[in-house]
């Protein structure tokens, strides 16, 4: 399998160099050249097996000659073996024909744990063969930070640093990646929105005299492994409702576009998804764009499900590339177009292409919350606000083929919203109880691309 760049000129590579690199070195993202196919028969046999040897028979043909079949078996052991659940992705029915996926059994609380454990195990095994080194750099509007950080912390070979959007996470988000006590775990709150923090990521990557230096790699969805691992939940999840003898479909709720893109190549495999729908936020530019054609920042307005409040959606680079026929070029122009005023408008073809293959809606604030409280009431179940987001959506897209919305994190990463709409404040697990009383060790950076350079080469220690 190799894997190529959405904007066409950067060097094909295998699955470890695509996992090692990150962003690619002309700008895009990588992905797969075909997307291989599963036949019905291979999806049946998914149902009834553990979550671990599913991701296994899911991910396997993506991965090439990286890793031996029982390297990879003994990888994804050791990645789900500290989960809350043992079903790992367990399914609840909310109503009639509408089930959720809750993802948030992991370590930290969110759906980034099922990809970003993972990759901490890939990693570290592909740097244990190589003796190599590396500076990990991600953004995070909360969840991808804390999970990157819990998958990282302690490793020889990495060093982590993370900026998040100062003031704008949770405080349960801000204190996992501030209360770790690792010396190669590097928390800093940048002065901005998590665009920003997600466009000087990206920086450094065009920097090559600082990436080659620091030897750089990313964890964020730009990572093709992180959306890889997230494929495996949505198999999981629609053998468990009758796939692929009947089809599912599946609410997402969305920023970055990297889960809702899982679900995508789910789809391309072969599994029988009849709906996918993005759910937004108030930040609701992929909805505009699908229902407009025209894909226009208007700046982060921050929302009670604060790890969905994007506007620069990294993802939706990849689908672009397939609606406009894998054509590197014209994807290039339009990130071109979106860098230096702000958006760009799809094409016709591609449009249709997009509106075929993805429904969209909103939840504004008040839906949000309220469908927290109605949740609640009517089936004990206490979602997260983000969730609530996909709820929302979902239920104005519920037919005779079962719905799942994706739970994304856990209600007790966001008490504020979810006490503001139950009256009761969610308790943390036990195993995090003490959170509040660990002290934290953060950086304050401006949004200054050579300031965080500098911190960053001053600090790192391997
Ligand atoms: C809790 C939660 N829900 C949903 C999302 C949206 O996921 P994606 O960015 O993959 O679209 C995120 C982060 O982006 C998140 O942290
Ligand atoms: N919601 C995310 C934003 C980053 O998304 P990623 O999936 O690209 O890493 C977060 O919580 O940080």
């Amino acid at each position: 399998m190799q894997y190529i760049s959405t904007r066409g000129t950067a060097p094909v590579l295998d699955f470890e160099a695509t996992m090692l690199t990150g962003l690619a070195r002309d700008g895009g993202l990588y992905l797969p050249d075909h997307v291989p196919p599963m036949k019905m028969s291979e999806i049946a046999s998914l149902a009834g097996l553990s979550y671990e040897e599913q991701a296994y028979l899911v991910m396997r043909p993506f991965i090439g000659s990286a890793f031996t079949d029982e390297e990879f078996r003994e990888i994804i052991a050791r990645a789900y073996a500290g989960f809350g659940h043992p079903a790992r992705a367990p399914m609840k029915q909310l109503a009639p024909n509408h089930f959720l996926l809750e993802l948030f059994h992991g370590p930290t609380l969110a759906f980034k744990d099922f990809a970003m454990q993972l990759i901490g195990q890939l990693f570290q095994a592909a740097l244990k063969r190589s003796g190599d080194r590396v500076t990990i750099v991600g953004a995070t509007s909360g969840d991808t930070g804390s999970a990157a950080i819990e998958a990282f912390r302690g490793l020889e070979n990495v060093d982590v640093f993370i900026l998040y959007p100062h003031g704008r996470v949770s405080e349960v988000q801000r204190r996992q990646m501030t209360t770790p006590t690792e010396s190669n775990v590097h928390a800093i709150a940048v002065d901005g929105d998590f665009d920003t923090c997600q466009a000087l990521v990206k920086d450094m990557f065009n920097d090559f005299e600082f990436r080659d230096e620091v030897g750089l790699a990313g964890v964020n969805s730009i990572n093709w492994a992180r959306v890889l691992a997230q494929v495996v939940y949505y198999f999981s999840a629609a053998v468990t409702l009758g796939a692929p003898h009947r089809p599912v479909s599946f609410t997402v709720p969305t920023g970055n576009f990297g889960d809702i893109f899982a679900g995508y190549i789910a789809r391309s495999m072969g599994l029988p998804i009849e709906k996918l729908v993005v759910a937004t936020n108030q930040n609701d530019i992929l909805h505009r764009a699908l229902a407009t054609g025209g894909y226009v920042t208007d700046g982060v307005k921050p929302s009670i499900s604060p790890s969905m409040d994007i506007q620069v959606s990294s993802n939706f680079e990849r689908a672009l590339f397939d609606a406009y026929g894998r054509d590197g070029a014209a994807v290039a122009q339009l990130m071109d177009e979106l860098k230096s005023g702000g958006g760009f408008q799809i094409s016709q073809g591609a449009l249709q292409y997009l509106r075929e293959t993805f429904a969209s809606g909103r939840a504004s604030e008040e839906e949000t919350a309220a469908t927290i409280t109605r949740t609640v009431g009517a089936t004990a179940e206490v979602l997260c606000p983000h969730s609530a987001v996909g709820v929302h959506v979902a239920e104005a897209n519920l037919s005779a083929t079962p719905m799942v919305t994706l739970a994304t994190a856990h209600p007790a990463k966001f008490p504020d919203a979810v006490e503001a709409a139950t009256g009761t404040r969610p308790a943390l697990p036990e195993r995090m109880a003490d959170l509040f009383e660990r002290p934290e060790r953060v950086t304050r950076l401006p949004n200054d691309l050579s300031a965080i350079e500098s911190h960053i080469r001053e600090n790192r220690t391997v």
